[in-house]
């Protein structure tokens, strides 16, 4: 449901740079627009390059009109007119009482009753800085609700990401504490639910008895960009499955929440991951496939392999495609593989979970015929939003034979990539104090465990080793024998199926 947004101060630091431009200024500008955000409210956009408040302004505007299509001029002027710049280093304290000064002003003009948003959009190494000065420098005394958005890597193993959690814990409650999984935003990942616990015919059949397994695919067709001081470190297991993965297997497999609120949501969340299967070396080997994309073409046109990006290291071993079998062991999902597959330079930008459903109890028209598939149901994340369930059917005429036929709900057809909705809706629920859709910290811990048995069992040797594929293809062929060997294979994403 929409609700009206609090008089607020909203402080972006890092608003010079890519995630402020391309998420997060068109975010909050379309909830200005459609009306959830009234006048009372300011933005203070923080970095360290020169700017007055004017040049800040058109910076934002421009912005806008390149990442949010169809922006109307006098609406986004006025809403840049919201926004003010403060050149600082976030390092120095010093600077925050400026910071300080700024603030008390826009919360007297705005009558923001000292409520503050703070948004840290900058490298993970100020993340434990930022809120220390805010405390320590008293910015965070005031009347009002103070909230800090996290933006991800939160951490790069365990260890770190506790350090992390225990500096911000010491200046702003877990409450106020909103780790941000942008793919909890999206449409159709908040729509897993309703799916689920909205439709009794579902609801009954969701567990090992009728479920045979699920897969999980997010590809994408980009490959290391301009990213790679980053990438090199991360990977596809740290920049895809330690979050944004893991958190559509709990969307799957959680238990239906006692209400629908944030605590009991997030409860169940997380004891799917205490129930996840943590692998041992040996396991991982087994499990989990890691690569590496080559040379290939994509659209016609050829494109460099990884080890020729732009930035990284001739000899690296970073991985940018993971797939991985996972268990989840407890009463519903015992023995129904979770199979999940991520990385660049993939033939299609798509994320898709698909159900398999089991076969019926007796084969009497699926005995005759290769043409019967198992059910399935689709959940589109992106590009097109909706579902999909595929039934065998008879074709018209006289014949005994089988036609498998979708029955297909298209939320919405667009080109675009839906992030930026997605930062909408967070920022929307983080300025109403909603944390159903971020993460807490057990749920980041527990992701952290798991992961780090994969990173550990890969250094050490003992994992699976790294293979190639070829840009523009759907992964190496370990990925597709981790399904062979169980009799399964992977389900081509619908956009695949509809170019060939
Ligand atoms: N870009 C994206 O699509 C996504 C980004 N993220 C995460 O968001 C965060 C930001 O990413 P992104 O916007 O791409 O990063 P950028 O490198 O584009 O921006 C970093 C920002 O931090 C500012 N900055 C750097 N050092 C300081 C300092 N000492 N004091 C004040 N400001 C400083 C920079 O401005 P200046 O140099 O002027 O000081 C710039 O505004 C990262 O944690 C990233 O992992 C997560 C998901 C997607
Ligand atoms: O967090 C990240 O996500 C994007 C993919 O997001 P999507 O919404 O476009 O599916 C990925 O490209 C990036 O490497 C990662 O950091």
């Amino acid at each position: 449901m929409i609700h009206s947004i609090p008089n607020a101060s909203i402080v972006i630091f890092g608003a010079t740079g890519d995630l402020a431009h391309r998420k997060l200024f068109p975010a909050l500008y379309q909830l200005y627009q459609k009306g959830h955000m009234k006048e009372n409210f300011s933005v203070v956009g923080v970095s360290r390059k020169e700017y007055s408040h004017d040049d800040f302004q058109a910076e934002v505007a421009s912005a806008i009109n390149e990442h949010a299509p169809g922006a109307k001029s006098e609406i986004v002027q006025k809403f840049a007119s919201h926004f003010y710049y403060l050149k600082m280093d976030v390092t120095s304290e010093p600077s925050y009482h400026e910071l300080e000064e700024l603030l008390n002003v826009l919360d007297r003009d705005y009558q923001t009753n000292g409520n503050r948003l703070y948004y840290l959009a900058m490298a993970p190494k100020f993340f434990g800085t930022i809120p220390t000065f805010l405390k320590s420098e008293g910015i965070t005394r005031t009347e009002g609700w103070q909230r800090i958005v996290i933006e991800k890597p939160f951490g790069h193993d365990l260890p770190s990401a506790t350090k992390l959690n225990e500096e911000i814990q010491q200046c702003f409650n877990e409450d106020d504490i909103y780790r941000i999984d942008h793919y909890l935003g999206k449409e159709m990942v908040q729509n897993i639910q309703v799916i689920r616990f909205g439709n009794a015919i579902f609801e009954s059949i969701w567990n090992n008895k009728y479920i045979d397994s699920v897969q999980i695919t997010s590809s994408e067709t980009l490959g290391v960009e301009d990213r790679a001081a980053y990438y090199e470190k991360s990977g596809a297991l740290l920049d895809m499955v330690q979050n944004h993965m893991l958190q559509m297997v709990m969307m799957v497999a959680m238990e239906p929440p006692g209400e629908l609120k944030p605590e009991h949501i997030r409860d169940e969340k997380v004891k799917v991951l205490r129930s996840l299967r943590f692998f041992n070396e040996e396991e991982v080997k087994q499990n989990v496939v890691r690569a590496q994309y080559s040379a290939g073409e994509m659209k016609g046109e050829k494109v460099p392999g990884y080890l020729q990006e732009e930035n990284v290291a001739p000899e690296s071993k970073t991985e940018t495609f993971v797939a991985a079998k996972l268990f989840i062991d407890n009463f519903r999902w015992t023995g129904v593989p979770f199979y999940i597959r991520t990385g660049k330079r993939m033939a299609v930008k798509s994320t898709e979970i698909v159900i398999q459903f089991k076969q019926g109890p007796m084969a009497l028209y699926h005995a005759k015929t290769e043409k019967y598939q198992p059910n399935l149901l689709r959940i589109h994340i992106q590009p097109d939003e909706g579902v999909s369930l595929t039934l065998n059917a008879k074709p018209k005429g006289d014949t005994s034979d089988l036609l498998p036929i979708d029955m297909t709900y298209n939320n919405k057809s667009t080109a675009e990539m839906n992030s930026p909705e997605a930062y909408e809706k967070l920022l929307h629920d983080c300025l109403l104090g909603n944390s159903t859709y971020f993460t807490r910290w057990d749920e980041v811990a527990l992701s952290w465990e798991f992961i780090d048995r994969i990173t550990k069992a890969w250094q050490s040797g003992t994992g699976s080793l790294l293979t190639e594929y070829t840009s523009g293809s759907m992964g190496p062929i370990e990925a597709d024998q981790l399904l062979t060997a169980d009799g399964h294979s992977w389900w081509e994403p619908t956009k695949v199926r509809e170019e060939c």
